[in-house]
């Protein structure tokens, strides 16, 4: 019997794996946005934005008050510099693989105005802030702590590629360090 054993083990049947049907020509494709009622909200044809649900505008929402002066406008290269620094802070932030699920299926071309203002905003560049208030537009993104340190270091990078000098730096991020309890929910 231990001599048949090994040759009854060689000649037992493969299972097969189970055979998928091929699809038929004549079934239609399910369109799951109906069946779940997802609604897509079309893209304004002018600004390329999606409404957002409507709220009201005011400087606070910026969620800092903006310095007073020239020195840090200068410091960022004026709005050209500052639209180029948020601009690759996001595009470092869309790559990242730490981070750039959050971003997906969210409104990049309404975030790419929004933070260029807030920023330009806060250095007093010449801009108002038109967004939301950041505890609203953060709300049910589940952002942590660790989601903000990558943020911020992508926008360290960027503002290290404009060369804009450290202390300056530092003085935008002092202005963002106490939005993140609004901006992160663990
Ligand atoms: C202090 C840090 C932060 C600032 C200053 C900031 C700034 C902003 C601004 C200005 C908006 C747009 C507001 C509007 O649409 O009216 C926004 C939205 C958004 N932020 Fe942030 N943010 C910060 C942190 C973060 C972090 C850490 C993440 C994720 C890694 C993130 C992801 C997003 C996303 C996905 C949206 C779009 C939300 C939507 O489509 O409704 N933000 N943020």
């Amino acid at each position: 019997m231990m001599f048949l054993l090994p040759l009854l083990m060689a000649a037992a049947p493969v299972a097969e794996p189970p055979v998928e049907p091929a699809p038929t020509t004549t079934e239609a494709p399910v369109d799951w946005d109906k069946e779940f009622g997802v609604v897509r909200k079309e893209r304004d044809p002018v600004t390329g934005e999606i409404p957002v649900d409507p709220y009201v505008q005011s400087a606070a929402n910026a969620g800092a008050k903006p310095y007073s002066g020239e020195g840090l406008a200068k410091a960022f290269g004026g709005q050209a510099g500052i639209r180029r620094i948020t601009d690759r802070a996001l595009e470092l932030s869309e790559a990242d693989p730490r981070i750039k699920a959050i971003f997906e299926e969210h409104d990049m071309v309404r975030l790419r105005r929004t933070l260029f203002e807030q920023v330009c905003y806060v250095l007093n560049a010449g801009c108002s802030y038109t967004g939301r208030d950041m505890k609203t537009a953060h709300k049910g993104l589940g952002t942590t702590r660790a989601d903000l340190n990558a943020l911020v270091e992508n926008l360290q990078r960027s503002m290290r590629e404009a060369h804009v000098a450290f202390a300056a730096q530092n003085r935008l991020l002092a202005k963002l360090a106490p939005m993140s309890g609004d901006v992160t929910e663990r």
